[in-house]
């Protein structure tokens, strides 16, 4: 459970988030959704704690952030960020080895190992494992980092996942295999899964809750399939109701 209270957080003098109170859920999949620019990946980073909130206060399982040490949050949390630039030729499986160094004292080599090539196994990369990460394609690349991620927090019932765009590079196939698995983890491991994304149709369809944020504000909070509406989208992206409707389809124009 994270419970964003009274989030706020400013960029050389401009109000990025305003007063930001939310609540991500374990067990659920909540989509965080708006324009370019609106704030998204900043609010992520606060819920993480890779950025210092100017007032208001993260919690993690009633927690408040700040009296976590590093190596507590790093089996409680994993986050993927939207770029993961690595230009030195370890291999896809060396790369989701370093998920494992939270556990590097207490953990054999050999059973790290193992829970890497189960990861990229499961994101469909196996067959990847002793390629040169930066020879990857973009797509390739974006599901080792998300092994990575998953192989963190792996033991770790009740843990948080934090993806910014984790699907920006995946096609089609990928992209629903990557949505499924984060749905069934979030389920069997009561996983609270933060995403930021920009794809609706997959948010409508393969997210629980989601939260629409804009210059600032955000609102939101109920189910996906309530909130993703024509309405609302033509509202939050600025767009002409026809296209609103057209793009999203039938299911999403009432
Ligand atoms: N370090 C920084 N210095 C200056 N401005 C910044 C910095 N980081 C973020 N911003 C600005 O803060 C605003 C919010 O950025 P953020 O990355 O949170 O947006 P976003 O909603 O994730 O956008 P996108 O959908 O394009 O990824 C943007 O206007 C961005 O230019």
């Amino acid at each position: 459970m994270i419970d964003a209270e009274n989030i706020v957080y400013s960029i050389g003098g401009q109000r990025i988030l305003a007063n930001v109170y939310a609540t991500f859920k374990p067990g659920e999949v909540t989509a965080i959704l708006g324009p370019n620019g609106a704030g998204k990946s900043t609010l992520l980073k606060c819920l993480t704690g890779a950025l210092k909130p100017d007032e208001g206060r993260v919690l993690l399982a009633g927690k408040d952030l700040k009296h976590f040490s590093l190596t507590e949050l790093s089996r409680k949390r994993a986050v993927l960020s939207q770029a993961n630039p690595i230009s030195f030729p370890f291999t896809a499986h060396e790369i989701v080895v370093m998920g494992r160094n939270p556990y590097s004292l207490e953990k054999t080599t050999a059973s790290n190992a193992e829970i890497a090539d189960e990861a990229l196994n499961l994101v469909d990369a196996r067959h990847l494992r002793d390629r040169s990460y930066p020879t990857l394609s973009g797509g390739e690349q974006q599901r080792v980092q998300f092994a990575r991620v998953l192989s963190q927090i792996w033991e770790q019932e009740g843990a948080c996942l934090f993806l910014d765009e984790p699907t920006s590079a995946l096609d089609l196939r990928h992209q629903h295999q990557l949505m499924d698995l984060v749905q069934k983890l979030a389920a069997e491991k009561k996983l609270t899964v933060i995403i930021v994304m920009h794809d609706l149709n997959l948010a409508y369809h393969c997210t629980d809750r989601c939260f629409f944020i804009r210059e600032g504000w955000i609102r939101g909070g109920g189910t996906s399939k309530d909130l993703i509406t024509a309405d609302t989208i033509a509202e939050i992206f600025d767009l002409p109701m026809k296209y609103a409707a057209m793009r999203f389809g039938m299911d999403l124009a009432g």
